[in-house]
């Protein structure tokens, strides 16, 4: 099989589209795969850590208000779409499958208009411009809530799940804890925001950091790798805590979430899925920066069913963050019920899932 995927910007769209690909390889090793993105996203960091051919286009999103940046997307865009054209017509790919990001615009575009069979995988409870726009012109749209569907022709629509929920199952092993330099006999909450990370997260967790000193809990801290550095000089300044791991970024993020027992995060969707794949109970801080809110959205599928609970960003202090994970950690049953309700909203075979939708879609075509 021969499948081009596109998908970009921040991890959230990235991660299940890697994801995909390893399922796809793991059934067919002969596999063909071109990922397209552009330079800027953190995709053409990622991929090419995983030894997937990787090309770039030069494409920006589009401004929600009126601004001439507007009218140089579209030349973008249409440039886009030739360069893709060529790419795909060199490629030959049987399916086409954007995760979202505006990257997938052009490329998902041009393979529908080749008529080469496409998918789009939209990871939110709300669906972004891109993917809004393209739905029109694909065979089949990949949806994870089911709130989504109803933003999609119906006879499009499929829910599948996210296949990063597959890809973060197996064996909890707290060893890996040792490599924080981290216990591995007490609870340990993770905290990070989104794939980028997020500074209201980490002004909280730094004003917090003195109050961590002597829990029954330990942290990993996650800062987002464009934070590190300004955290670390704040963090030197108040003197570092030993039962606070802080890094810039965690690149086996599926080992650590099966290690630890409660996450503090953004409400990105594939975090979510993640979570819910895995039945971790979280404190969620939705980002309110981002299209129609989605990420409250998000969380609220969550925190309806008792999964999760929601901190809003504009609530958020050191010490109700602190009170919040006191909350949680500091009560057995609460874990436990938290733990049960976020896997009841796990989709765990969601790898399989959207990989079954792609293959009868190359098959209807062969
Ligand atoms: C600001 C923005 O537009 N955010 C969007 C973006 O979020 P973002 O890219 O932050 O996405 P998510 O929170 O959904 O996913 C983050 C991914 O990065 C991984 N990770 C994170 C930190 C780390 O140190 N290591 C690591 O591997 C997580 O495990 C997860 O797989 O895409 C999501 C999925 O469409 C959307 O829901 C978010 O609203």
């Amino acid at each position: 099989m021969r499948i081009i995927v596109s998908g970009g910007g921040t991890g959230g769209h990235i991660y299940p589209a890697l994801a995909l690909i390893r399922t796809i390889k793991a059934k067919h090793p002969n596999t063909e795969c071109l990922y397209i993105g552009t330079e800027k996203g953190l995709e053409s960091k990622l991929v090419p850590r995983e030894n997937i051919p990787f090309k770039a286009i030069h494409i920006t999103g589009f401004k929600r208000s009126l601004s001439i940046e507007n009218v140089k997307t579209v030349l973008r865009f249409i440039k886009g779409v030739k360069q893709c054209k060529k790419m795909i017509k060199e490629f030959k790919p049987d399916v086409v499958i954007g995760t979202g990001g505006y990257v997938c615009g052009p490329v998902v575009y041009a393979a529908a208009k080749l008529k080469v069979p496409t998918i789009i995988h939209e990871q939110n409870s709300v669906p972004g411009l891109t993917n809004k726009f393209l739905s029109r012109y694909v065979n089949k749209v990949a949806v994870c809530f089911d709130s989504a569907k109803d933003f999609f022709d119906h006879k499009k629509v499929v829910l599948t799940g996210n296949p990063r929920a597959s890809e973060v199952l197996g064996q909890r092993d707290k060893k890996v804890l040792q490599t924080f330099h981290l216990k591995e006999n007490i609870p340990t909450v993770l905290i990070f925001g989104g794939s980028r990370g997020a500074r209201p997260i980490n002004e909280a967790v730094i004003k917090a950091l003195a109050n961590f000193v002597g829990k029954s809990y330990q942290v990993i801290y996650a800062t987002g790798d464009v934070h590190y550095e300004a955290v670390q000089k704040e963090i030197s300044l108040i003197g570092q805590v030993d039962n606070v791991s802080v890094v810039p970024f965690i690149h086996n993020m599926p080992e650590v979430l099966r290690a630890v027992d409660l996450v503090v995060a953004r409400a990105g969707a594939t975090t979510l899925a993640e979570l819910t794949a895995l039945g971790v109970p979280s404190i969620l801080i939705p980002s309110p920066y981002v299209t129609n809110n989605h990420q409250e959205k998000n969380a609220r599928a969550l925190t309806e069913k008792h999964a999760a609970l929601m901190l809003l960003e504009k609530d958020l202090t050191a010490t109700k963050l602190i009170e919040t994970i006191d909350q949680i950690l500091l009560d057995k049953d609460q874990t436990i019920k938290m733990r049960e309700a976020a896997r009841k909203l796990g989709i765990p075979d969601a790898s399989e899932r959207l990989y079954q939708v792609m293959e009868s879609l190359a098959e209807s075509r062969s």
